[in-house]
């Protein structure tokens, strides 16, 4: 079954105002169960749009969103996905167990199991001697992996990703990318995942899809295959070629040459 098929989608917001923006035009996407892909392109190409139509928080103007073989809404009243934004999102007041749990209360499962599974998630993203702590007794990537474990909690088929580590520093990102390919491959979830960096994309994608500047459009899929990303991969000859595949595809440039 295909995790996401996004068919002859466009957004418009603020249709038939002076403030009318056309946001996304005719984009078709399909995610296959348990790929990673990613979205770039430009500032306002409408990649946070496209994140948050297939997550139902926006409709769309017209064209349709399937989730895991539903409609998007019906997807998102079953929990099929989690998501996990730039900001972490976490609540102050709860320990970081607590955090986890909270989609799972929602979801009313037992406190035996919720804590079960809390424990479970933590220890995937390595922070299970933090399980009684607060969020601000937590550094941003610890942060941002309490959101992660959060989101996988109940075990989502998807995670949908916006710019999760883009307030990192170079190394925690590259250890959380690390970290996040290892949780995928260990869960079988699918991920879309919006990001700015091109060598992030690559380094973590299956597909990395290319988009343009608004009305936003899918310009160029990118297949990447790179085989098991360790971190040597980082320094090999084919992450450099795909890096430069992408940045072709973002100029528009499919047969001239640039600078890698
Ligand atoms: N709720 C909204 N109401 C009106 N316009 C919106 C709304 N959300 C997004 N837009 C517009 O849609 C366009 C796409 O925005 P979006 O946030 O999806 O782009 P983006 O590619 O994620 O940008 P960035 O890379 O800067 O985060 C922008 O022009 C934005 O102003």
């Amino acid at each position: 079954m295909t995790a996401v098929e996004v068919s002859g989608v466009s957004k418009v917001f603020n249709k038939g105002r002076p403030d009318e923006v056309s946001a996304l035009h005719d984009i078709d996407l399909v995610v296959e169960s348990g790929q990673f892909v990613s979205l770039i392109g430009p500032s306002g190409c409408g990649k946070s749009t496209l994140l948050r139509l297939i997550a139902d928080l926006v409709p769309p103007t017209s064209g349709t969103v399937t989730v895991a073989g539903k409609p998007a809404r019906r997807a998102r009243l079953d929990q099929e996905y989690g998501i996990a934004f730039q900001q972490a999102g976490l609540f102050d007041w709860r320990t970081v167990r607590r955090n986890v749990e909270l989609p799972l209360e929602l979801r009313g499962q037992k406190r035996a199991e919720r804590h079960a599974r809390a424990e479970e998630m933590l220890k995937l993203v390595g922070l299970s001697d933090f399980a009684g702590h607060y969020p601000a007794q937590l550094s941003g990537g610890m942060q941002q992996r309490v959101a992660i474990a959060r989101a996988l909690a109940v075990h989502p088929p998807l995670l949908l990703m916006d710019e999760p580590f883009g307030a990192l520093d170079e190394m925690t990102r590259e250890r959380l990318q690390s970290e996040l390919l290892r949780v995928c491959a260990a869960t079988g979830t699918s991920t879309v995942f919006v990001t700015h960096s091109i060598p992030e994309a690559v380094f973590l994608s299956d597909l990395v899809v290319v988009m343009s500047a608004r009305p936003g459009r899918i310009t160029e899929t990118v297949k990447i295959d790179l085989g098991d990303r360790t971190d040597a991969i980082r320094q090999s000859p084919g992450f450099f070629t795909a890096i430069t595949k992408v940045r072709k595809a973002l100029r528009g440039m499919e047969t001239a040459e640039v600078d890698a």
